[in-house]
């Protein structure tokens, strides 16, 4: 379950959030699921040193990452930074960065890259938007999005990186995609890393849900034979409901 708090929370609301998360799910909730946030890169260091302090089995990431190293490069963070700050993550290609930043393919494709050169698993965002998905498209639509981005990549390197499939149609809406259109743009998604890079690897990968991801809805999108977790925006600033969603287990045991 990975929570990406987008442009929302200072350092302090930041330090609260995680302390309540950790205070609220068990060693075992923790072990059984593993739990992700991803704060804005001002409140990386503030959750590390709570992670690192407490230790906590909360694992964390970034938003983006700039696909160079380091060098005259105004307002970017590196892979090599968030390395030196702990993150096990970095989102790649998340559809706000690509509306509104204009990231193309290639772009998307180097960042992958980056963040595996330093260790960061990347979660790779793809998704169509509702034209796409009215005209029927959605599924070509998400595989050459998917494509592109893991282009020149070993079967191994894909293993590390975490597909998120994300329609924007969905996103920060409301309106959740249902259990079964998520599963068949994930499992198209699982085939097609079958195909490029062996079933190994297509089974070992793992994809996950994004789009208005609630404690309600979290459990039958997680029956899905190829959701293995969700990517959660919103909620995951809230944390009662946060909690919720990382208990899903929970509900599917009720
Ligand atoms: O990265 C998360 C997704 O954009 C989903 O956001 P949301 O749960 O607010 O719809």
């Amino acid at each position: 379950m990975a929570g990406n708090w987008k442009m929302n929370l200072n350092h302090l609301e930041a330090n609260l959030l995680v302390q309540k998360i950790a205070a609220s799910l068990n060693e075992q909730q923790l072990t059984d699921v593993e739990v992700v946030v991803l704060p804005s890169f001002t409140n990386l260091r503030t959750v590390q040193t709570l992670v690192d302090g407490d230790k906590l089995l909360i694992g964390y990431g970034a938003q983006d990452l700039s696909p160079h190293a380091k060098g005259a490069y105004t307002g970017e963070i590196s892979g090599l930074m968030l390395a030196k700050l702990g993150c096990q993550y970095v989102v790649v290609g998340h559809s706000e960065r690509r509306q509104y930043h204009h990231e193309d393919d290639a772009l998307v494709n180097s960042k992958v890259k980056a963040a595996l050169t330093y260790e960061l698993a990347p979660i790779l965002c793809i998704g169509e938007g509702l034209e796409v998905r009215e005209a029927g498209e959605h599924v070509p639509h998400v595989i050459a999005q998917l494509d592109a981005a893991l282009d020149g990549l070993t079967a191994a390197q894909v293993e590390r990186v975490v597909v998120a499939y994300e329609p924007v149609w969905a996103i920060g809406t409301g309106k959740t995609a249902t259990p079964e259109d998520a599963q068949e743009v994930c499992g198209a998604i699982r085939a097609r890393l079958g195909e490029a890079f062996g079933a190994t690897t297509a089974e070992r990968t793992r994809i996950l849900y994004g789009g208005s991801v609630k404690a309600t809805s979290v459990a039958s999108l997680m029956a899905q034979q190829d959701v293995d977790g969700a990517l959660v925006g919103g909620a995951s600033i809230d944390a009662e409901e946060w909690v919720q969603i990382c208990r899903f287990p929970d509900h599917i045991a009720r």
